[in-house]
């Protein structure tokens, strides 16, 4: 198992390219399906979860070709990916493949929208709370879908088609917000999803349906508006730049000081923890197309936040940012209002010498001078690059097993940080 071993100290100076959202690219390769012809996607990560996805839709008969190249190489931007639906020869997602990752289960919709039956394993992802997945189950069924459970397995059929229906969420939930648009594109009739989350993967999975033929209307709201339509077609689009891995390098030039420029990255898109930056005395700097992120001298300052829903400090970033506050001037406490368990990178982060209280869903930071590296274990995707932040502002060696969760969301880590002064390499075993 591949582990990656830092010797931490040294600002990071240069440039990172931010790569398409892994969380973007995943419900746009997920849209093949809804239609016979091709999709073609541009800027789409090389990630491992890219990989595992383009194997459950290869299995569901998506003819899938790659034709870019990796971000980088020749300064091409992100992979292009053309994927074929023409026809759908299997509606089973099965355990083997879905059970590694959450965003498998959003098949589910877009099969039911153009086969009218679908059998499809409950999902797996990081292990960050029981995660259910009832409102997806309870909108595919307002929009007509007969749903049963067995043996592990979401069993849904709808002989005569899905018909569009009036769904309220009673909670945000970024996966039933994607399962049941891409449903309802295909729905009869109009369908009104009300409480619909607002993060920007779902902006982009909308705008990329509409270059389909969709009618969806209030994309970047929280009522979206969808004219169900005979058929979609092929289009073409490009993935929007991944602000959680934005937020993390900055995050981590945050804590090693230094200046760096994150090249392709959008403000508009991580606002909520660019502010928190600025405000604990990070320099960020937007431009067009990218964000210079420096800190030179200063300390950072302690902050208190609550993660929620976009446009909130997203779950995502928790991890990252408890890194960083273990290193601030002062106390921070960090709330997490999305995930029951997420605060497994808190005893990883304590061997590294961070004082970090667990009181029910809050952490107590209490800012140290200095970490000291050590061995830490990585136990989920965000978790992981915490422990790489860390590692590199920490005093010494820091070795991360486990690093198969990191390569599930973050492309060439170890290239991009390296690249700008890092010291840091992989451990192939
Ligand atoms: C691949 C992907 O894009 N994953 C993201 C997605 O996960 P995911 O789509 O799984 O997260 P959700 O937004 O659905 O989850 C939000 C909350 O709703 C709850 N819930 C969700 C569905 C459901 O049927 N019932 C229910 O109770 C969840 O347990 C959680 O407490 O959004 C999360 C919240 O921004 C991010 O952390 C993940 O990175
Ligand atoms: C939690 C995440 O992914 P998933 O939903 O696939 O587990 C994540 O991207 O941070």
């Amino acid at each position: 198992m591949d582990r990656i071993r830092i010797v931490g100290g040294n600002p990071l100076i240069g440039s990172i390219p931010i790569s398409g959202a892994k969380n973007a690219a995943l419900p746009l390769m997920i849209a093949s399906l809804l239609t016979s012809e091709t999709l073609t996607l541009k800027n789409v990560p090389h990630l491992a979860d890219v990989a595992q996805l383009a194997r459950i839709l290869g299995n569901h008969g998506v003819d899938l070709t790659v034709v870019g190249k990796r971000l980088g190489d020749n300064g091409d931007h992100g992979q292009t990916y053309r994927l074929r639906a023409a026809e759908i020869v299997d509606t089973t997602a099965p355990y083997e493949l879905v059970s590694r990752m959450r965003a498998s289960f959003w098949v589910l919709g877009p099969l039911i929208a153009r086969m009218h039956k679908a059998k499809v394993s409950l999902p797996g992802g990081c292990a960050i709370g029981t995660r259910p997945v009832d409102l997806h189950l309870q909108a595919l069924e307002a929009l007509g879908a007969e749903i049963e459970l067995d043996g592990g397995y979401v069993l849904a059929s709808a002989p005569g088609g899905l018909k569009g229906a009036h769904i309220a969420f009673p909670k945000v939930s970024v996966g039933a917000t994607h399962n049941t648009l891409m449903a309802a594109t295909l729905a009869k009739g109009e369908t009104l999803i009300e409480n619909a989350a607002r993060e920007p993967e779902i902006g982009d999975l909308a705008d990329c349906l509409n270059k389909m033929g969709a009618k969806i209307e209030g994309i970047g709201s929280s009522t979206l508006h969808i004219q169900g339509v005979d058929e979609l077609h092929g289009a073409e689009h490009a993935v929007l730049p991944d602000r959680i891995e934005t937020g993390t390098y900055a995050m981590a030039v945050a804590a090693t000081g230094g200046d760096v420029v994150l090249e392709g990255a959008r403000p508009e898109l991580w606002q909520s923890a660019l502010e928190l930056l600025r405000n604990s005395g990070v320099e960020i700097e937007e431009r067009e197309n990218a964000i210079r992120v420096a800190r030179n001298g200063s300390g950072v300052g302690p902050s208190s936040v609550e993660t929620e829903p976009f446009p909130g400090f997203p779950t995502d970033l928790q991890a990252q940012l408890l890194a960083l506050m273990s290193l601030a001037d002062g106390t921070s406490t960090v709330r997490e209002t999305i995930f029951e368990n997420r605060f497994m990178h808190v005893q990883e982060l304590a061997r590294l010498g961070a004082h970090i209280d667990l009181k029910g869903d809050t952490a107590v930071v209490t800012g140290v001078k200095s970490l000291r590296g050590a061995q830490v274990m990585a136990t989920d995707l965000r978790a992981s690059v915490s422990l790489v932040i860390a590692g590199l502002a920490a005093e010494g060696e820091t070795v991360i097993n486990r690093v198969y969760h990191l390569d599930r969301g973050f492309e060439r880590i170890e290239e991009k940080l390296g690249q700008c002064g890092a010291e840091i390499e992989r451990l192939s075993s």
